[in-house]
């Protein structure tokens, strides 16, 4: 039995869930107050000689290639063989995985360690299956209907859930899909507001039964909040406050009335 975004928010406010997040610099303090007004509990560990003890406690880890270097790589290595060994759900974002080869081959290495969920923009995904991209950097240049396909492609390969966000976003297991609208186009404009969407991948990961449920409820909080900041929002400053906000405002409920999920058809059913 499927879990709705209502159910799963209500889970995640009676028992914040342990989240660790190994984040870049850029989205570290970002993304730790945005798990904080969702409801969740978020820990920025990320030193190899730690990190793997700590995702055995976390309820989920999250791998973030933002700011890469070897030290966060060690980590980040230490930190899933952790959460696979608990039994722990953990989420890849493989941010600018198109530009460099250093980037190319560490996503290609962690996309082999099978990651539970997979976050990313057009762009990224696209170059995860080994299509050709137009990111620019840690920005995305695709559109989402693009990279549908590799979607699809990507989660069958991991046995994992694939989401691609943009305008509107696409979530696949390889079998089920939905599109969630909503959001703002101030999103694109405040920097890490991918890496924390992650972030809450994790913790829905963490609550829930079911990765893909947990990922339609993740993006559509995003989504729902997104929203709901962009009235009255001036531009991307004015936005950032109220979307801090309005995460932290929205009810299981109105989660429940104002998500707008599209499920698609299922492919083999
Ligand atoms: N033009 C847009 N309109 C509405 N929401 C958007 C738009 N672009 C991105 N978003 C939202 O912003 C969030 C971050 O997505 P995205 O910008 O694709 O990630 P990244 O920052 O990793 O490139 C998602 O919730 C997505 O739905
Ligand atoms: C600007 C920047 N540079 C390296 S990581 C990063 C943050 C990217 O965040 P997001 O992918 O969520 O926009
Ligand atoms: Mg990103």
């Amino acid at each position: 039995m499927s879990q709705s975004p209502q159910e799963l928010l209500t889970a995640l406010r009676a028992a914040p869930p342990l989240v660790q997040c190994i984040t870049n610099y850029v989205a570290m303090n970002i993304a730790a107050n945005v798990l904080l007004a969702a409801g969740a509990s978020p820990a920025m560990v990320s030193d190899a000689e730690e990190a793997g003890e700590f995702a055995r406690i976390a309820g989920a880890l999250t791998v973030n290639i933002g700011t890469l270097s070897s030290p966060f790589l060690s980590g980040m290595r230490a930190a899933i063989e952790g959460a696979q060994a608990a039994g722990k759900p953990w989420v890849l974002d493989p941010v600018a995985c198109q530009a460099t080869a250093l980037r190319r081959r560490t996503a290609a290495d962690l996309v082999a360690l099978k990651p539970t969920i997979i976050r990313g923009n057009a762009s990224e995904i696209l170059s995860l299956a080994g299509e050709a991209s137009q990111g620019q950097g840690v920005d995305g240049r695709d559109s989402v209907s693009l990279a549908e396909d590799a979607a699809r492609w990507l989660a069958v390969q991991t046995g994992g859930v694939v989401a691609v966000t943009g305008e509107s976003d696409f979530v696949t297991d390889g079998t089920r899909a939905a599109r969630i609208a909503g959001g703002s186009p101030f999103m694109p404009m405040n920097t890490a507001l991918g890496c924390s969407l992650t972030g809450l991948c994790g913790a829905y990961a963490a609550v829930a039964d079911d990765p893909f449920d947990a990922t339609l409820a993740a993006l559509a909080h995003f989504a729902v909040a997104g929203r709901r900041a962009h009235e009255g929002a001036q531009g991307p400053g004015s936005f950032a406050p109220r979307f801090l906000d309005a995460l932290h405002a929205v009810t299981p409920e109105a989660l429940g009335a104002e998500a707008e999920i599209r499920a698609l058809e299922s492919v083999g059913a």
